[in-house]
């Protein structure tokens, strides 16, 4: 999955590890190419330092290098003794002009991979800061370095947000109703079925609900899944209030004993604001404990731009990307939490009712950081 950016992700550690060997090279008695009088010191013909598995010290690079070289080994720079002793002990010093050209190759990664620029700046703020901060004194390879940077930096935009959502359900008064959002075709009335699939296997039962009272067809559609499932559904004519329907699948499932109502809405009307002014009013009236909204991994930038928009008329608490077994950029899979600050909680991965994985960021970092 999002194997285009792992690709990508991996090129990053390989510039970092370019960079820090041309640090490195002085050991052969040649003048470093930023000049830095102390990069000549003999004690960098250590053999440790020479391998490519030389360790790190992690320093803040001077704001004006330029101006003022290393000479005067201020307190709060990497001074001269540092980088000396650095180099006898086999290590090298990650400048921040060591990061210049891997950042900024890691960012046009990141953008082609369709990551929202706001959240690839992000992304890069971090990594720099934890690749130079003061405050990480461990020494590590290259390597470790820059995986603990990007584990770190990943996670903190993955992960806005997160809660575990069997909880949810589980502590919430029942009937939880959950209304799904999100435009024509990306996979919503898929995935209130694989929900009620999944919310099935965890002992909870639940109810379908169309509100999607626009679209011919959309009542067929959704009954096809309830019938396969056995579930109850609840739908109205073509043309029907869209709050009423999901308002009489709470009163269904509240007469019945049913533990969740699952409420499609249209995802398309004359107007965009005609849409959004639906939801505003299926929020009013229904109230629901959750609204999802559901889009594409592989829509990339429009997804998280839709994320925004719906999120502004009816406000989400999560998300839910499909086709996330599709060949995507894995761009909207990184960035909605941290645009939206709701969190992804669901992959949709096949067109099968167990074809639904909860999200979980940790686990999706690590494997974009994987290395086979
Ligand atoms: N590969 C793959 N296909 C999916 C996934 N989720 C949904 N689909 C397919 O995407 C197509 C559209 O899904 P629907 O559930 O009809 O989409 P929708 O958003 O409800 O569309 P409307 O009913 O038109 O609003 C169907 O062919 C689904 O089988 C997924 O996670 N992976």
């Amino acid at each position: 999955m999002f194997d285009g950016l792992k690709d990508k992700l991996s090129g990053f550690r390989e510039d970092v590890e370019e960079s820090a060997d041309v640090e490195e090279e002085p050991a052969e008695g040649d003048e470093p190419a930023n000049g830095d009088p102390t990069s000549g010191d003999p004690a960098a013909g250590d053999d440790a330092a020479a391998s490519g598995d030389a360790e790190v010290v992690a320093a803040e690079a001077p704001a004006d290098a330029e101006a003022e070289p290393a000479s005067d080994a201020a307190d709060d720079e990497p001074s001269a003794f540092q980088r000396a002793k650095a180099f006898a002990t086999g290590r090298i010093i990650i400048e921040e002009e060591d990061l210049e050209e891997p950042l900024w190759n890691l960012e046009m990664a990141l953008l082609e991979s369709d990551v929202e620029m706001s959240v690839a700046e992000q992304i890069l703020d971090t990594v720099r800061e934890k690749m130079l901060g003061e405050s990480r004194k461990q020494v590590e390879t290259t390597g470790e370095l820059v995986e603990s940077a990007l584990h770190d930096a990943l996670l903190d935009v993955i992960a806005v947000g997160q809660f575990d959502f069997e909880e949810r359900i589980a502590e919430a008064d029942k009937p939880v109703t959950i209304v799904f959002t999100g435009v024509n075709g990306v996979g919503k009335t898929t995935s209130i079925a694989k929900l009620s699939e999944w919310l099935a296997d965890r002992g909870y039962s639940s109810v379908l609900a169309n509100g999607d009272t626009y679209r011919a067809g959309a009542n067929e559609q959704i009954a096809e899944h309830a019938d396969r499932l056995d579930r109850e559904l609840i739908s109205h004519d073509q043309g029907g209030d869209p709050a009423a329907v999901i308002y009489d699948g709470v009163e269904y499932a509240a007469a019945n004993d049913v533990d969740v109502v699952l409420g499609d809405t249209a995802g398309r009307l004359h107007t965009s604001d005609d849409l959004m002014a639906q939801l505003e009013k299926i929020d009013r009236v229904v109230d629901p404990d959750m609204t999802l909204f559901v889009d594409e991994a592989v829509a990339g930038q429009d997804a998280v731009n839709r994320a925004k928009e719906f999120n502004d008329a009816a406000e989400i608490d999560g998300a839910v990307l499909t086709k996330a077994d599709a060949d995507s950029s894995g761009g909207a899979a990184i960035s909605v939490a941290y645009v939206t600050g709701k969190p992804i909680l669901f992959l949709g991965t096949g067109q099968g009712y167990d074809d639904l994985t909860l999200f979980e960021p940790e686990a999706l970092v690590e494997s974009l950081l994987d290395e086979e």
